[in-house]
Parts: structure tokens; C-alpha cells; sequence
């Protein structure tokens, strides 16, 4: 694959050109050039539009001029992200018959499409059809490719090529040298999109169906957020009436990480995408004051306590005693209880959601009245139907047999009342089980409580046996390991007709209710038919750092195989023993100036009980730190970070702190072993490592 640069562009592999005519490099920034007015001119084609005569009213006229203001956004032309950073030249015309021998067509593969003025496509987006072999063509199957070209900007000019011929048998096949460059590199700044590089086996996923649920287990590095958000951004352009009604999330673990990840979809012109934690899905209507000891949160976050809610909730209904009595008029009209009995039974069987059945309950008695009515000679309308549905007669009726319920006033009285909940967990939870959740001393009222996370997706459980749970069209969950079983379920309430993106690592499951196996997971989330897909080539940590961390992978994750790194760094990699326990901080700040001196972000990680000490000590040596998830700048590039937010995040250079202390800082081994594999993971270019308690014996 010959590299063409500026200065040295010896080996043209252009077909031959006329004497005099420019080289292919100077054609490319000519096409560059010609794109850039392009997309101006298109810009300044909606400035322009005059949308007074068009508009029928005021509304009409605001909605209109949000939509243009997006899309005259969508056009800018950002100087320091290139128009377009591949080109295919395809064999034949796209979808034309080879034998018909039509000539070869060219593309340039961009962000976004842009036109000429005669509607002539001069970048075409990366997400459209033709781009696709951009990122799947191989010498093994060119999809009638016969070169792929791929360019290198510096400061936003164009200022190299590289080119494959995909069906030239002589061409050897070798790694892009731009491909290379573009992961090596450094970051500063938030997370940034990966459209012009990313792999095949990255692409599958990234244009896999709306209609299916993907999930993708891969080790540190290997681009599952990347490739979630990517693949918001294709189905986004490839269904994008359906999702525009339907809406898409993002879920991350905590906003520093969303945060971290919230300018990918932008730079993709994609601005609608929301954004959360599953923590803010379920507190949206609970004040979350409390917190659980570790086991009462795996009881409360195990799938048995969607059936103990079932049935509490279910026990709320009653067979009807009474007859009904209503009087209208001079006349009284009787339901007797065998039909009662009837209705109750027939909505039970239905099985569909408590509250609907609520509200349909007084209707279905008063359309018993009506037919009573009916056959005493009356004719009575609709609006006598919901005047019977509100007397006072059958709205006793309706509250003794199946009453209004309250979500919350639900989980408090199982949480509080311990014949409540023994009845209703009667073989599924186990004597010591339910005394760990239930409350020493219960609140007096559900407004009182000091309610725990856990608390706060039982009670979005029971708000959805109330009433069902809106859904969206697509979800992506990032970092899903971490979910409990009634996390999963949280979410796939919110995608129950939509699709989902599943990514996540098992190995990097710190939670003490993680993920065990993903088929579980998929089965928790209601899309047990998903795809399990696995990512296995690591594109941020080098090669040394990962053999380092993957010492922990036989006690953290036994069958998982380590992530092959696709980044060469020779040295990138120490571990020093600082003999003076008295000395580490001094040794650490002395690691992070070491580090600073290289271009790039800097995080330095430790167990959360190690921050304070360390945060005085940077200040005290004149260090301006940020938080993680904070944005780096030219001037403060270093991030102080507790282990417990390390997940999802990367740094150019990694000081890491302590192991052991990073291990103890949680509640067993395993997961504290798990902690520290994922912070020794989030090193692009360089990690040090300081240590003056000895190393956990995993990794020593
Ligand atoms: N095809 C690619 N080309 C260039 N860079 C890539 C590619 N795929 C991933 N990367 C980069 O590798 C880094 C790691 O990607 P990402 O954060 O998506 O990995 P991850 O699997 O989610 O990691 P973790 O498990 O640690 O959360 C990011 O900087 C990302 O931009």
C-alpha cells in the first residue's frame, strides 16, 4: 500500500496522466477545495429560503425555522474535521450489470453528503450504501472496488494519500500507515468519532438492523462505545422517519462518562440522541435519599422481585361480595356478583397492565347496567355508560374489587411489613433473603422514606404494572455488565417494541450483582434472541500494557481471551516500587510531570480513599486538576480519578496509584481485582504504575 505525502510523492499510482496535468495529490485538494464551496453553497441555499409564504400560521413557522436552524447547523463546515477522508473507485457503475462493461465510478466517503448545483453528489456520507465497502473490502472479496484511497490531513489540509488496489494480485496486503497514525493519535478533548477508520468487523455491527438486538462483549479498548455510537448514527440515517418518532437513548454508568462521550453524536450531525444513566431513568419520580448494604441490593436487584411485586400487586384484587346496586331515575338496575365474579376473572386472564384494568373495570359494570337497560325497552347512549361508570355504586364496587394502587406505597409496604412480603415472595425468596430487605425501621410514608437506587427501580417495576412503560425505538446501553437483573428490565421496558445495543465486558464487571453471562442478561432484558458478537482487536491499550493486565483475567474472568492490541508502543509500560511508603506521593507527581512532558492527557487513578490525599498534594505543587469526564484543554491536561469512575474512560499516559489499595478499596477480591483491571486499562500511549505495598499476587 504506497503512502503518499506532500513532499514525497514518488510512486504515483494514478492512472497516467496527461503531460502537464496536475498530480493526484494536488487534484485531490482540488476536489477538497470544490467540495467546501459545495457544502457553502448549499448552506447558503437554506439561509436564503424565505419561509413566510409557506408557513400557514405561527407554529407552523417556529417548528419550520428549528428545523432549518438544524440543519444549517448540520452544514457547517468545520475546518478542523475533514470533508472527506476516503475515496472508492469502483470497477464498474454502481448497480449496473458488469457484463454491460459501464465504466468505473469514483466516490468520496465523508461525514456527510454534499452536492453540486446540479445535484451531482460530490461527498457521499458514510453511512450510505456505497460507502460500505470503504470499510469491508478486502483483497479477499473487493466488492468490485479496485481502489480504495485513503487521506491524511495535518491542521485540516490535505496532506497524503495512501491507496489499495484491491484486485491487483502483485499488491501485497499491509497495515494503513494512516490507519495507524489516526489511533496513535494523542487526545485531549472529549471522545471523538472513528467513521474514517473503522474496521470491519466494527462495521458489522455499526449497520446491523434496526429490527434486531446486537450485543458486543469485548475487552478494554476494543471500540464498543465507538461502535455503539456509531450505530446510533447509522440507524439514525437509515430509519431515520421511524427513530425521529420513536426517539433513541444512550445509557452510560455515570455522567462523568456521559460526558466523556456527548460530542460523538454531534460530530456525526446527529443532535437528537438522549442521553442517561439508568439511575436517572428510574429516580424520574422517586427521591433517592438512601443507600443499600451490598447484599440487601442483590436481593432487591435479583429478577425474583419482579414476581414477588406481580403478586403483591395482583393480591390487591378481590372477588366481588356484593351485588351492585345503581338507581337512576325512578329505577334501580342490579348487577348480581356471579357477573361481577365474571368481569374480574375474564380482566385477570387478560393479564394486562393493573391500572389499565382499573379504569376499565367501571366501564365494563356499567355496560352491564346499559344492557340491562337495553332490554327494558330504553335507549341508552354512551354518555349514560360513563355517568353509570361514575356513580357512587359502582365506584365502591371497582375500589373493593381491584382498587387504585400506588407504586411506591407497594414497595413500601413489602420493604415494611413482613407478613406482606412473606406472603407474596413465598418460594422465591428465602427466609434470611427477605430479612435483609426489609427495613429495620420502616418509614411512615412512602413521601418519607429514604429510598435506595435499588428501592427506586423496584418502585419503576410496579409504576410498570400500573401502567406500561413508554418505549422507545432503539437503546444503547454502555457498560452493561454492571446492570442487575432489574436494571435489565428497567431498560428493556424502555425498548420493549424497539431494538437494543448491548456492550459490555464481563472481566470489568465490578458490581456485585454483574453480569455472570450475557444469554442471561439478553433474557433480563426481554431480547433473548439477540446476537452475541465479540470484539477482540484492542484499539487503545499497547501491546505491553495489556499482556500486564491480562495477568488478572484468569481470576477476574476465566474464559475470557485477552484483547489482541493493534498499537505497537515499546516502553510504554513501568512498574516501580518506591520503598519508603512515606515517598509514594512524592514519586507519583514526580510520575505525572514525567508524563506531562509528552503531548496529550494525563490521568492519574486511585482508590477513591487515596483522592483526597493526592488532590492536596497535586495542589500543593502548583497542579490545576480536572474531574473525570471534564473536558482537557492545551493548559490542564491532567484528570485526578477515583477507580470507582475509571470505567469507559481513557488518558493518553496513565499514573496509577497503588494496586493494592485500588483491590482493597472494594468489598472482595474478585471485583476488586476487576477494579484494577480496568484501571490498568485506560492508557493509550503510556502507564506507570507506583507501588510501595507489595502487588496483588495476580499480578506480580
Ligand atoms: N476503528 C477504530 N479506529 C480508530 N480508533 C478506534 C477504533 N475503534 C476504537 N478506537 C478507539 O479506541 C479507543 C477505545 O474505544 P472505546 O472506548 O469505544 O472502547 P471500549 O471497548 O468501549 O473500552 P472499555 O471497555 O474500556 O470501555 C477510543 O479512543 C476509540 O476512539
Amino acid at each position: 500500500m504506497p503512502a503518499h505525502e506532500a513532499e514525497s510523492d514518488t510512486t504515483t499510482t494514478e492512472p497516467p496522466d496527461l503531460p502537464g496535468s496536475p498530480d493526484p495529490l494536488t487534484r485531490e485538494r482540488a476536489h477538497l477545495a470544490a467540495s467546501r464551496s459545495a457544502l457553502r453553497a448549499m448552506r447558503e441555499d437554506v439561509q436564503a429560503l424565505d419561509i413566510r409564504d409557506v408557513t400557514a400560521n405561527w407554529v407552523n413557522s417556529v417548528v419550520l425555522q428549528a428545523q432549518m436552524d438544524d440543519r444549517i447547523k448540520a452544514l457547517a463546515d468545520l475546518s478542523h474535521t475533514p470533508l472527506f477522508f476516503g475515496r472508492l473507485d469502483y470497477l464498474h457503475r454502481v448497480g449496473a450489470d458488469e457484463a454491460e462493461g459501464a465504466e468505473g465510478e469514483q466516490f468520496y466517503i465523508g461525514r456527510r453528503h454534499v452536492h453540486d448545483a446540479h445535484g451531482d453528489p460530490m461527498v457521499i456520507d458514510w453511512r450510505a450504501p456505497v460507502s460500505q465497502p470503504f470499510y469491508r473490502a478486502s483483497r479477499k472479496d473487493p466488492q468490485d472496488v479496485g481502489r480504495r484511497r485513503r487521506f491524511g490531513y495535518t491542521s485540516g489540509e490535505l496532506t497524503a494519500y495512501e491507496d489499495e488496489h484491491l484486485t491487483d494480485p502483485a499488491e501485497a496486503a499491509q497495515t494503513s500507515k494512516l490507519l495507524q497514525a489516526e489511533i496513535e493519535r494523542p487526545r485531549v478533548g472529549p471522545m471523538r468519532d472513528i467513521v474514517a477508520t473503522i474496521q470491519p468487523e466494527q462495521d458489522e455491527i455499526v449497520r446491523s438492523g434496526l429490527g434486531g438486538t446486537v450485543c458486543v462483549q469485548g475487552g478494554p479498548g476494543t471500540g464498543k462505545t465507538a461502535v455503539g455510537l456509531h450505530r446510533v448514527a447509522y440507524l439514525l440515517y437509515a430509519h431515520r422517519d421511524r427513530l425521529a418518532r420513536t426517539g433513541t437513548l444512550v445509557i452510560g454508568p455515570n455522567r462523568s462518562f456521559l460526558h466523556y462521550i456527548e460530542q460523538v453524536l454531534p460530530a456525526l450531525g446527529e443532535l437528537e440522541v438522549k442521553q442517561a444513566t439508568v439511575d436517572d431513568l428510574v429516580t424520574a419520580h422517586v427521591e433517592v435519599r438512601g443507600t443499600d448494604e451490598a447484599a440487601a441490593a442483590v436481593v432487591k436487584g435479583d429478577a425474583r422481585m419482579a414476581e414477588v411485586l406481580r403478586r403483591a400487586i395482583r393480591s390487591h384484587v378481590t372477588p366481588p361480595t356484593e351485588p351492585v346496586m345503581v338507581v337512576r331515575g325512578s329505577r334501580r338496575w342490579r348487577v348480581p356478583v356471579y357477573e361481577l365474579e365474571e368481569i374480574v376473572d375474564e380482566l385477570l386472564a387478560r393479564d394486562i397492565r393493573y391500572g389499565a384494568a382499573h379504569e376499565a373495570l367501571p366501564q365494563r359494570i356499567a355496560h352491564c347496567v346499559l344492557t340491562r337497560m337495553e332490554e327494558a325497552g330504553e335507549a341508552p347512549d354512551d354518555r349514560v355508560q360513563n355517568a353509570v361508570a361514575r356513580t357512587p355504586a359502582v365506584k365502591a364496587a371497582v375500589k373493593a374489587s381491584w382498587p387504585a394502587v400506588d407504586p411506591a406505597r407497594l414497595v413500601l409496604r413489602l420493604l415494611s411489613d413482613p407478613e406482606f412480603l412473606a406472603a407474596h415472595a413465598d418460594g422465591l425468596l428465602t427466609e434470611d433473603e427477605r430479612k435483609t430487605i426489609l427495613w429495620s425501621r420502616p418509614p411512615r410514608s412512602a413521601k418519607s422514606a429514604k429510598w435506595s437506587l435499588a428501592d427506586a427501580v423496584l418502585i419503576d417495576e410496579a409504576r410498570d404494572l400500573v401502567a406500561r412503560t413508554h418505549s422507545l425505538g432503539h437503546v444503547v446501553i454502555d457498560e452493561a455488565q454492571d446492570l442487575s437483573p432489574m436494571q435489565y428490565r428497567a431498560v428493556g421496558r424502555r425498548c420493549s417494541t424497539g431494538s437494543a445495543t448491548v456492550l459490555g465486558d464481563l472481566a470489568q464487571g465490578t458490581t456485585p450483582w454483574s453480569t455472570e453471562s450475557w444469554e442471561q442478561a439478553l433474557f433480563h432484558l426481554g431480547k433473548a434472541d439477540a446476537l452475541v458478537e465479540e470484539l477482540t482487536a484492542g484499539f487503545r491499550v499497547p501491546r505491553e500494557v495489556i499482556a500486564y493486565a491480562s495477568r488478572l483475567l484468569p481470576s477476574i474472568a476465566p474464559g475470557l481471551a485477552p484483547v489482541e492490541s493493534v498499537r505497537e508502543s515499546p516502553g510504554s509500560m513501568a512498574v516501580r516500587e518506591v520503598a519508603d511508603p512515606a515517598g509514594l506521593d512524592a514519586a507519583v507527581l514526580a510520575a505525572c510531570a514525567e508524563s506531562l512532558a509528552h503531548e496529550g492527557s494525563i490521568g492519574l487513578i486511585a482508590a477513591d480513599a487515596r483522592i483526597p490525599a493526592l488532590a492536596a498534594a497535586l495542589e500543593a505543587a502548583g497542579h490545576v486538576c480536572l474531574s473525570p469526564g471534564e473536558e482537557t484543554t492545551a493548559e490542564s491536561r491532567l484528570t485526578l480519578v477515583p477507580a470507582s469512575l475509571a470505567k469507559g474512560l481513557e488518558y493518553d499516559y496513565v499514573v496509577l496509584d497503588d494496586p493494592a489499595a485500588v483491590v482493597d478499596g472494594e468489598p472482595d477480591e474478585r471485583t476488586g481485582l476487576r477494579r484494577l483491571y480496568v484501571a490498568l486499562t485506560r492508557a493509550v500511549s503510556g502507564l506507570i504504575v507506583l507501588h510501595s505495598a507489595p502487588l496483588p499476587e495476580a499480578l506480580a
